[in-house]
Formats: structure tokens, C-alpha cells, sequence
């Protein structure tokens, strides 16, 4: 088995949910669809409530950013009241969330709408998260060798919560120290690791990150952070470079802790 020493300085593990801990395939065919088949209902259905007006009014100010791009789809601000108003509305954050997902955009207020639409899912059982088979007895070793560890992914911290919370292994939240989402900022830029670190008290060299993102990791490892790629069945290829360049693992358990021996 091939084996990746983690540096004696790293004293958290930051770690990522989609291609990470998680298949694309559970994000991709579970919890995707679930959105695009149930967000009109969704909305139809809360559309008074205070929760998700303040989503339609994020999802609002991004589409205002995002109106010089391309197939951008607009919501109009409330004219007054009236069913054919609600109804115009709802439809164009219908098709604004399509649009934004058939991109799959990883803005606050599409995630935000997401973790809340996601709750009634995993509360009810109906939707249970799936992690890699070597994913929760590398963490509880971890854990065991004294390492805090720590989620950052762009889904809202309350979606990971569900996620961790509602799983085929149970409710695993106890592992974690903390959640970190997009609120700290884009997963791409090396500023948000660098909160990430002040946020938890430490230096960006006491953390290793776990990504199978490459632009991830090279964000985070502009910031002093220590980066592994996972390669995962269902995760997009690497190029000679990037496997040259940065360390691979493909299991959890390829980690070996210095402080566990
Ligand atoms: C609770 S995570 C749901 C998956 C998701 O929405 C997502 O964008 C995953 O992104 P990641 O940063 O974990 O790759
Ligand atoms: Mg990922």
C-alpha cells in the first residue's frame, strides 16, 4: 500500500465532501436531482415564509451579479401582490437554479436554498448520505491520534451537518471540530484558508487539506496549507502534471500519522 506521511507540524485535517469523502455519484444522481425534481414545490409550498424569502433574496443579489453572464436568468423584484406575481417569480427562480446548477455553480445562495430544500429529505430517512468505505475509521484514528478535523466544502454548513448527521453509518457529527462553507469564502481562493486557520486558532502549515480539486489545492497550498489530492472511482482525470506535482492518495487509510505510530 502506498503510504503518505503527514508532515509532524499538521495538527488538523481540513477536509473536502464531493470526490473527498463522498462520491460524485451520491452529489450527482442523489442529491442533484432531488433540487431540480422538488424546487418548484419547494418554493410553492414555503414561498411565505421568512427562511425562504431570505433565500429567493440571495438567490436575487447573485443573479444581479451574474447578469453580464452568459444565459443568466434574472429574478424580478416583487411588484406587488398577487398570485400571477408569486407564480412569476417562483418560475424564474426555478429557472435561475436550474441554470446555475446545469453549471454547477458553488455560490452561497444556491447552496443555502439547497441545504434547506435537503432537509425534509434526510429528516424524514428518505435520503441517506454515502462516504467512501475508508472514510469514518480513518477519521476516528485521527481523532484517536489526537488530530482536530474539519470539513470546508461548498455546500452550506447546514447541508453538511444533514449529510454527517443523516448517514448509512449513522450520525457521525461527532467527529467533526467544526464545518467550514463558501460563507468564508470560494474554496479557489487562498485568503479563505488563510481564515480557515484563524478561525481555528492555528497556522496554515498545521493543517493538511484533502481535495480532489486541483485549483483547491493549489489555492490552499499558495497559503502555507498542506494539500493531497484524492483520486476517487468517478472523479475527474488528472494530468501528468498534476499527479507529478502533487500528492496522491486514493484511500484514507494511505495516510500515516507520525503521532500514531
Ligand atoms: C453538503 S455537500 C453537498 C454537495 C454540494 O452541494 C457541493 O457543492 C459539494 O462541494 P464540495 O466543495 O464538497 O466538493
Ligand atoms: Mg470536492
Amino acid at each position: 500500500m502506498v503510504v503518505l506521511s503527514v508532515p509532524a507540524e499538521v495538527t488538523v485535517i481540513l477536509l473536502d465532501i464531493e470526490g473527498t469523502t463522498t462520491p460524485i455519484a451520491f452529489v450527482k444522481d442523489i442529491l442533484f436531482p432531488y433540487i431540480k425534481e422538488n424546487v418548484k414545490e419547494y418554493l410553492q409550498t414555503h414561498w411565505e415564509e421568512e427562511e425562504c424569502q431570505q433565500d429567493v433574496n440571495l438567490l436575487r443579489k447573485q443573479a444581479e451579479e451574474d447578469a453580464h453572464l452568459d444565459g443568466a436568468v434574472p429574478i424580478p423584484a416583487a411588484s406587488g401582490n398577487g398570485v400571477d406575481n408569486s407564480q412569476q417569480m417562483i418560475q424564474a427562480v426555478v429557472d435561475n437554479v436550474y441554470w446555475q446548477m446545469s453549471l454547477d455553480r458553488k455560490t452561497t445562495a444556491l447552496k443555502q436554498l439547497q441545504g434547506h430544500m435537503w432537509r425534509a429529505a434526510f429528516t424524514a430517512g428518505s435520503m441517506k448520505a454515502e462516504f467512501f468505505e475508508d472514510v469514518v475509521p480513518a477519521i476516528r484514528k485521527w481523532r484517536e491520534a489526537g488530530m482536530k478535523v474539519y470539513i470546508y466544502s461548498s455546500g452550506s454548513v447546514e447541508a453538511q451537518k444533514l449529510l454527517f448527521g443523516h448517514s448509512t453509518e449513522g450520525n457521525i457529527l461527532e467527529l467533526f471540530d467544526g464545518h467550514f462553507d463558501t460563507k468564508i469564502g470560494h474554496k479557489v481562493e487562498s485568503e479563505s484558508y488563510r481564515k480557515i486557520a484563524n478561525s481555528i486558532g492555528c497556522s496554515t502549515n498545521n493543517i493538511l487539506f484533502l481535495t480532489d480539486v486541483t485549483l483547491e489545492a493549489s489555492a490552499a497550498e499558495e497559503a502555507d496549507v498542506h494539500v493531497a489530492v484524492v483520486v476517487r472511482p468517478g472523479n475527474a482525470g488528472l494530468t501528468d502534471d498534476e499527479k507529478t506535482y502533487y500528492s496522491l492518495i486514493t484511500s484514507f487509510s494511505e495516510l500515516y500519522l507520525p503521532s500514531s505510530a
